[in-house]
């Protein structure tokens, strides 16, 4: 019987090459940013970020992450510019943590690890739908965030509230009216390189987008995001912590900045 990937040590990112051999690909994320080393490319254009807070559908945990969902099927919520050509819409965004303060990120800074990562999911209108983009070299842009621990976000504070809703695997409630944007940081300076999904199945499809400016999040807030779990509702209970993929090998690829 095959059981599904997660993050303990039976079935972490050490044994996810096993089922997914493109573990092991030439454009794997997430990977360490370092600075120095990122070529700073003034072609590169400002981010375009332009979400319609209508499009929010609902929040759930499936199981690895809590991930909240957008209505798709218009250019109500759209990333346009930046690395990308074209248009991409917002499918949904999901966040990485960490069992206690010093990890949590997938992306690293010069080895740095932050508490959390935020990460907003868009596929390339140019394909039919999400699925289709997710099979395609230029078909999901990720914009990540990091979530730096320091004093309380109020704008993340309506999400952890309907954390209470949505504890176990499978569980899932109408979520309306969130604006992600509140999400973002005030500069939207960032590091852009070719990767991949960075759980299975590890599709190299992912234009990355990390910006460099974390966004705060309270010690007593990151406590909210450890309170969810892995585990169903009658399971043995598992404490959903640690659900990051560590960085990858680089394999040649070159790092942009679109900041001096
Ligand atoms: C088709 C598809 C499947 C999955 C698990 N994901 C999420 C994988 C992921 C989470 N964080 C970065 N990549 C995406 C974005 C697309
Ligand atoms: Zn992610």
């Amino acid at each position: 019987m095959s059981h599904s990937w997660g993050y303990a040590p039976t079935n972490g990112p050490d044994k996810w090459g096993k089922n997914f051999p493109i573990a092991d690909g030439v454009r794997q994320s997430p990977i360490d940013i370092v600075p120095a080393a990122a070529s700073y490319d003034g072609g590169l254009k400002p981010l375009c970020l332009k979400y319609d807070p209508s499009t929010c559908l609902e929040i759930l945990n499936n199981g690895h992450s809590i991930q909240v969902t957008f209505i798709d099927d218009s250019d109500k919520s759209t990333l346009t510019n930046g690395p990308i050509s074209g248009v991409y819409r917002l499918k949904q965004f999901h966040f990485h943590w960490g069992g206690a303060d010093d990890r949590g990120s997938e992306h690293t800074v010069n080895g740095t690890k932050y508490a959390a990562e935020l990460h907003l999911v868009h596929w390339n209108t140019k394909y039919a739908n999400f699925g289709e983009a997710a099979s395609k070299p230029d078909g999901l842009a990720v914009v990540g965030v990091f979530l730096k621990v320091g004093d309380a976000n109020p704008n993340l504070q309506k999400l952890l509230d309907a954390f209470n809703g949505i504890k176990t695997k499978g569980s899932q409630t109408s979520f309306a009216g969130f604006d992600p944007a509140t999400l973002l940081p005030g500069c939207l300076d960032y590091w852009t390189y070719d990767g991949s999904l960075t759980t299975p199945p590890l599709l190299e499809s992912v234009t990355w987008i990390v910006c460099k400016e974390p966004i705060s999040v309270s010690p007593g807030q990151m406590a909210k995001f450890r309170s969810l779990l892995f585990s169903a509702q009658g399971e043995a209970e598992c404490c959903m912590v640690d659900n990051y993929r560590p960085p990858q090998p680089l394999k040649g690829r070159r790092v942009r900045a679109s900041f001096k």
